[in-house]
């Protein structure tokens, strides 16, 4: 059986263009099985609207990211880079309703001093968060990318979520924040860099 938190990464290049009419198909049916009626006026353009919706949620699977990663300059720095509080917005693969928090993703650069524009890896985390996923896989699935495409010489994801899976239905616990952490590297082994790296996510270096 595979694992299914380490799923194997699947090329964009074979997973098909995203089917609009079979989507729309899909949600007319699903107004049918609640007992709606897809011809009323308010729910006319839904199916349309609501296949759009998933194809912007969905739109990580078409991405890679080595293709966001791409501007990287030789800055020499080779001390820890960290962004915290990146927000982020993914859809529970269990359920298919969303999951929000932040992201805290940081790195060590290689000692090459190659490091990446700070935008990108809220990009980086898009990427994999624009897909049915679960916390843990997102998690791991962004620390790698920056040891692999970056060469990075450590790397640190942490991120913090709601998961409306348990807000607005089943246990129904409002407020519940998952917490999961994946840590690579230096940051694994060098017990000081990991402590910096997890004072400067919980902000105690903040003043
Ligand atoms: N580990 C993990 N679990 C998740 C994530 N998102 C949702 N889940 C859980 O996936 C589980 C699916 O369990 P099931 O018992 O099959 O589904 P269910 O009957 O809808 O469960 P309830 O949510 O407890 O009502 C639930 O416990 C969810 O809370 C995630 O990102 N990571
Ligand atoms: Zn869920």
């Amino acid at each position: 059986m595979t694992d299914p938190i380490a799923l194997p990464e699947r090329d964009p290049g074979d997973i098909p263009d995203f089917d609009q009419p079979r989507a729309e198909a899909a949600v007319r049916e699903l107004l049918l099985a609640i007992g709606e009626d897809p011809e009323r006026e308010g729910l006319l353009e839904t199916p349309a609207r609501v296949a759009r919706a998933y194809a912007e949620v969905t739109a990580g699977l078409r991405m890679r990211a080595e293709d966001v990663l791409t501007t990287t300059f030789d800055l020499g720095h080779d001390e820890m880079v960290l962004v915290r509080d990146i927000e982020l917005w993914s859809m529970c693969e269990h359920h298919l309703v969303p999951f929000t928090g932040v992201a805290h993703v940081g790195y060590i650069p290689a000692e090459s001093g190659k490091i990446t524009g700070i935008s990108k890896l809220a990009r980086l985390v898009d990427v994999y968060a624009q897909r049915p996923q679960v916390q843990e896989r997102l998690t791991t699935q962004v620390v790698d990318a920056l040891m692999t495409i970056l060469e990075a010489r450590g790397a640190v994801v942490v991120i913090e979520a709601e998961h409306l899976c348990m807000t607005m239905r089943g246990v129904r616990k409002a407020g519940a924040r998952t917490v999961t952490s994946a840590v690579r590297g230096t940051m694994l082994t060098d017990r000081a860099t990991r402590a910096e790296a997890m004072a400067l996510i919980h902000g105690t270096t903040r003043r």
